[in-house]
């Protein structure tokens, strides 16, 4: 079924949280998780995988958050298994975030947000997450692609790898950021872009990525500028697996989290095909008990 859709991604996302809540399931097909699952390593298997996931999320979750590195990993076919999957979660009115982690420069950066931005490329998504570290500026293509299109970007801003810190905590040396972390100086340039490109909207199409692991203030992250209205949304993995817990979303995200995407892949996911529902069930009560 076809759900009209609302224009900007900041409103899809917003009724994505009002209908569902806030929790994001991934699909990450691991390739533990395939012989768990009894699927073949094969982009065949990882397309079961998706489609399976995409089944028992539609009607229980708004949004999903396929990892591309795991279909990209069988080439071609992997990518066409992709495509099928994010067709699905389209049918399914699924939201659906790509997680391809793109990073590039201008004019090739134009060519990544057609792929996942175009309407008709075969893998076009809801948004897509994407790396700063070339500079928050070789993101003026795509961020102007996502604005067009009703498209959302989550820049990646502190990550939930234990390694991050030493690059995120970094003290940017030039330009209106000077003096501010790395992480905090890309957090202030994505609340300062939905200022103004989005200012209209009560959530900004350009979110961050900030891990569940982290601790915003050692980061330099302000999470109050993130909530200003239009408040950017927030992408949170680091749920389960990584070890946050969906109950501390308020701890860890303060005033940011009423815009949080909580995401957790391997923690649902490892409950095999036949517990998935109940799983998901499961970790969407938590999330919204922490939202209570
Ligand atoms: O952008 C991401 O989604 C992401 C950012 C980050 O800081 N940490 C992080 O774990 N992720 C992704 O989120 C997913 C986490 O998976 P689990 O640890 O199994 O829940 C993986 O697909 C990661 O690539």
């Amino acid at each position: 079924m076809n759900h009209p859709r609302p224009e900007s991604f900041g409103a899809r996302l917003g009724a994505a949280f009002d209908a569902h809540g806030h929790l994001c399931v991934g699909i990450d097909p691991h390739e533990y998780l395939l012989s768990d699952w009894g699927l073949a390593q094969s982009a065949t298997g990882a397309l079961e995988f998706g489609l399976r996931v995409v089944e028992a999320c539609a009607g229980r979750v708004g949004i999903i958050k396929p990892q591309v590195a795991f279909y990209e990993r069988f080439g071609s076919l992997g990518f066409r298994a992709l495509e099928d999957v994010l067709a699905s979660a389209r049918d399914a009115g699924l939201l659906v975030i790509a997680d391809a982690k793109r990073g590039d420069l201008g004019s090739t950066f134009e060519a990544y947000a057609a792929a996942w931005f175009g309407a008709d490329s075969p893998l076009e998504a809801d948004a897509l997450t994407v790396a700063p570290y070339m500079g928050f500026g070789s993101l003026a293509a795509p961020l102007a692609q996502a604005k067009s299109r009703g498209k959302g970007i989550f820049v990646l801003a502190a990550t939930s790898n234990p390694e991050a810190g030493e690059l995120q905590t970094a003290t940017v040396s030039r330009g209106s950021q000077a003096g501010s972390s790395v992480a905090g100086s890309i957090a202030a340039a994505v609340a300062a872009y939905n200022a103004e490109h989005y200012e209209a909207e009560r959530l900004g199409s350009i979110g961050v990525v900030i891990g569940a692991t982290v601790d915003v203030d050692e980061l330099g992250i302000s999470v109050e500028g993130l909530a200003a209205s239009p408040a950017a949304p927030v992408l949170a993995p680091g749920f389960g697996f990584q070890g946050a817990e969906a109950g501390d979303v308020r701890r860890i995200l303060g005033a940011s989290a009423d815009h949080a995407i909580v995401t957790a892949s391997r923690s649902i996911l490892s409950a095999g095909p036949g517990g998935l529902g109940t799983a998901i069930d499961k970790q969407v009560r938590q999330v919204s008990e922490a939202y209570e």
